[in-house]
């Protein structure tokens, strides 16, 4: 079983992408893929009078204020276009894939993070009625249900609270959590860098393999929301998860390229 998260910025080759699941697919490879949308929902937004919001927390992780109107402009962009844009590859290239969100079927399920610390002008601010949270828990059995079925599941954010309330949760994270809920053997994070930069954006600076015992300290190299990406990997090795890579998703046969060792390597 391999989790594969692309992302949502721009550049990525999703054509290229989906040819190189549905093959690896096809091949007889346990596969489960989550998305992103982050560079279509900040268009989206503007283009809808809400332009994005993006809060930094005093310990320096970057996340998307999202408030009522901003989830359900995530949700059309997550859960519409670019969900359904990657089900409908998948499918002409005869993979019988299955577009869910984390609140289908409670497959992320967290806690409802109502209030955001902000850093504003030096000062922290409290910012309230944000719809945030971190997956705690993935619905196994539903994605189990699947596979064994034949279903290639095509996951994404939100997720979903407790109390059945919409949450925005990391989609990197996220897909750390199903990679270790399901005991993958890897976990791929692509994205439009060739990797984990010690110092971005030179990407002759890639970092090639991180000692999993170390991926904690390397996220000072991360900036802004690649950050979450580093806490993302570094969860995956704690749970088990053998083996996670940074990977370009530009490039021809995205997958197997991370597979064979291309990118940034944290084992
Ligand atoms: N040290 C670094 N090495 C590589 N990329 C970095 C680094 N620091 C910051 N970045 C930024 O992180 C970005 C990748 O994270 P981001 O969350 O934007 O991508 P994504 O996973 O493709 O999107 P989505 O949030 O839609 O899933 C890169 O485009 C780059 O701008």
């Amino acid at each position: 079983m391999i989790v594969v998260k692309v992302g949502g910025s721009t550049g990525i080759d999703y054509d290229a992408l989906c040819e190189d699941v549905a093959a690896l697919w096809r091949e007889g490879q346990r596969l489960v893929l989550v998305h992103g949308g982050s560079a279509e929902t900040n268009r989206v937004a503007e283009a809808l009078g809400h332009p994005p919001k993006f809060v930094t927390s005093p310990s320096g992780y970057t996340s998307r204020f999202t408030d009522r109107e901003t989830l359900e402009i995530f949700e059309m962009v997550y859960c519409g276009k670019q969900n359904k844009g990657l089900v409908e590859r998948l499918q002409r290239l005869g993979v019988n894939a299955v577009g869910l969100s984390g609140l289908d079927g409670r497959l992320f399920e967290g806690k409802h993070k109502d209030k955001v610390r902000s850093v504003e002008g030096g000062k922290v601010k409290v910012l309230r009625g944000d719809h945030t949270g971190t997956v705690e828990r993935v619905n196994t059995g539903l994605l189990t249900l699947l596979l064994e079925s034949g279903y290639l599941p095509v996951l994404t954010p939100p997720g979903v609270s407790f109390e059945g309330v919409a949450i925005n949760v990391d989609g990197d994270r996220a897909a750390a959590a199903v990679a270790v809920a399901l005991q993958a053997e890897a976990l791929l994070l692509l994205s439009n860098v060739p990797g984990l930069l010690r110092d971005f954006p030179d990407e002759a600076s890639l970092i090639p393999e991180i000692p999993a015992g170390e991926v904690e300290s390397y996220l000072g190299f991360a900036r802004d929301r690649m950050k979450k990406k580093v806490l993302g990997a570094a969860e995956a090795v704690q749970g088990g998860v053998k083996r996670v890579v940074f990977g370009d998703a530009r490039v021809r046969q995205p997958v197997r390229a991370a597979l064979s060792g291309r990118g940034t390597v944290v084992r």
